[in-house]
This record gives C-alpha cells, structure tokens and sequence, in this order.
C-alpha cells in the first residue's frame, strides 16, 4: 500500500528570533551609553482602556527597560481632546530625551489616527506611519520602517536569505502592515501582488507565489489548498475566535491562515502566537536605537533596519 507523504513545515520562530534581536539592541544601547553618554528614550502614548492595547503598551514599556532604554508612559483618558493630546505630543517632539514617539491604536473614534501620526515629528515616527516614513519607503530611500513590516522582512530574509526573484503575494493593503511589507519585498527585488478584499480568484493569486504575507484580519482564511506547495507563509493575522473547549466564554488566538492545512504545504511558516506578534515590539525597540543614533549623527548599528 502507498500512502501520501505528509510535509511538515518549518515553523518559523518569531519569538525566538525577537528575543535574540533585543539581546543585539541591548548591546548597541549599552555601547550607546557608555561611549557617547545617550540612552534612547520611547515614550508611548495609551488613549483609553482597551484591554489588548493596555497589554501591548505594558509589554513595550517592559521591553524597553530590559534592553537598558527609557521608557516613558503616557496613559490618557478616552475622552481627551486632540488639543490636549497634540499639546502633549508637541512636548514630547521638542524633548531632547525622547527619540521616538507611538500613539498606540486603536484610538476612540473622535480621534484620527491620521493626525496622529501627522503631529508626531517623522524623526521620532518609530512606528514609520507619517506620510514622510512612508514616502521615503516608497520612493526607496532611507526610512523609518514601521514595526511589523520590519519583523516580517527580518522574518524571511532569516529563512530563505536572498528574496530577489521570488513571487510575493500580500493580502491586505493597510498603511500599517500590508502596503509597507508590498514595499519592502519590492525593494529586496520580489515581484509583488497586492491581493485585498475584492481581488478576484484569490485562491490562484495565492497559488503562484513563494512568498505569501497574510494581513487581512479575517481568522484562517488562507488554506493549505491555497499555497503553492513549499511556499513561505508569514501569518500577521491577529484573530481572537471562541474555544469552548477551553471552557465556556474562553477564546483563543489564531491567525489569518489555517495553520493546520497550510503546514501540510508550505515550506515555512510563521505561527500564531509565536511568529511576527513578538518582532514587532523587537521592531519598535530596534526603530527607537536608530532614530537615536540618527538624531546624534552616529553611524546606525548593523542589523537594527533593512
Ligand atoms: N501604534 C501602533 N498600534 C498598533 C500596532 C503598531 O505596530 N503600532 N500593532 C498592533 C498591536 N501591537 C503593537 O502595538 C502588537 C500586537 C501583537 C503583539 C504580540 O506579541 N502578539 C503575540 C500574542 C499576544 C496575545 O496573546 O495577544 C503573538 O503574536 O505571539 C505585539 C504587539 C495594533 N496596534
């Protein structure tokens, strides 16, 4: 009797890869410190009291301690006005100690997250959301990448090395994940799809790429049955979906590919939790080494941007 051989795929450990970058920031804050007397400071900025955003925000605020950087907390009322919170930001871009600036999101609706990012001074974007950061990306030169984007390059070129010449799809076209991840395959010379929401035959879009980056933020949508077989899946998806098997009311986090079907497939792929989730707070600590090292003048350490 012949059976069908089950592939497995290469799970692609984000957490490790994150907690191995933050051990490299630490040492470039320390040299920061003791041969040019700076220490990178982040301030973050909380709007509200959304549970998950409470969690990111401590985790950053953590983080930023252990790799030896200030951290700077700013925690404000759901209804603050966008005066008080420019007025706010205003201070922060003027202060000499703070190199890099996020509003984490979501904000409450009478806030845009557009100005937002506007206010905040695109040398301090650490999360390279400004049209500036943006634009420079685009146009290929010298950016401040936003956190995500980062981890999933720093994610790929780990596993396959050079990504010159391979199909890229991206499914999703946000400014925060979708359109800078489209960008920065571009720049490492994929030939790259920007698939989304109404891009019709999907399933034979995905089909025809190496590299497929899903960021649509609909819960296991991509399909084993979907990728081309040794594909390399980077899963940004972060789904809460209900568990009643864990109890009643209790839920569980999944990404935007079905993990199970896909690792019968694909090549590599990037687990949630545990894949591109940790790199992008890695990401931010990395973005706010180099902002600070830009705004002294010294050269920017290897391995902290793309
Ligand atoms: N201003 C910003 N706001 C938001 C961003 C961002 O990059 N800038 N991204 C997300 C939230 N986020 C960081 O801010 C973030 C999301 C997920 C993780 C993470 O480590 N996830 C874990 C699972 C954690 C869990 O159980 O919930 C994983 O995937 O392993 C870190 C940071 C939206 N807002």
């Amino acid at each position: 009797m012949t059976t069908t051989p089950h592939r497995t795929a290469h799970k692609i450990d984000g957490k490790a890869y994150a907690a191995a970058l933050r051990e490299t920031i630490a040492t470039h804050v320390a040299w920061l410190k003791e041969v040019h007397g700076v220490t990178p400071g982040l301030a973050v900025l909380l709007v509200g009291e959304d549970p998950a955003s409470q969690v990111y925000v401590r985790n950053k605020g953590v983080q930023t301690v252990e790799v030896g950087m200030n951290s700077y907390e700013h925690k404000l009322p759901a209804d603050v006005s966008a005066a008080d919170l420019y007025a706010l930001i205003d201070r922060l871009n003027a202060d000499p100690a703070v190199h890099g600036i996020l509003c984490q999101f979501p904000v409450p609706e009478h806030l845009s997250e557009t100005e937002i990012v506007a206010r905040i001074d695109p040398a301090k974007d650490v999360d390279g959301l400004s049209v500036v950061n943006a634009g420079l990306l685009a146009s290929g030169q010298k950016a401040m990448v936003s956190c995500t984007p980062l981890g999933c390059l720093m994610l790929l070129r780990d596993h396959l090395g050079s990504l010159s010449g391979k199909s890229a799809v991206v499914i999703g076209r946000s400014n925060l994940v979708g359109k800078p991840v489209a960008q920065l395959l571009l720049r490492d010379s994929c030939t790259v799809t920007i698939a989304h929401s109404r891009t019709a035959n999907l399933e034979e879009v995905v089909r025809g790429a190496d590299i497929v980056v899903a960021a649509v933020g609909r819960p296991q949508m991509v399909k084993g049955s979907w990728l081309k077989p040794g594909a390399t899946v980077i899963d940004v998806g972060i789904n809460r979906i209900p568990a009643p098997e864990r109890g009643a009311g209790k839920n569980r986090l999944v990404g935007d590919v079905d993990y199970d079907s896909a690792a019968q497939v694909a090549g590599a792929i990037s687990p949630v939790p545990g894949g591109v989730g940790p790199m992008t707070i890695a990401c931010l600590l990395a973005n706010t080494v180099t902002a600070c090292c830009r705004s002294n003048g010294l050269a920017e350490p290897e391995g902290l941007s793309v």
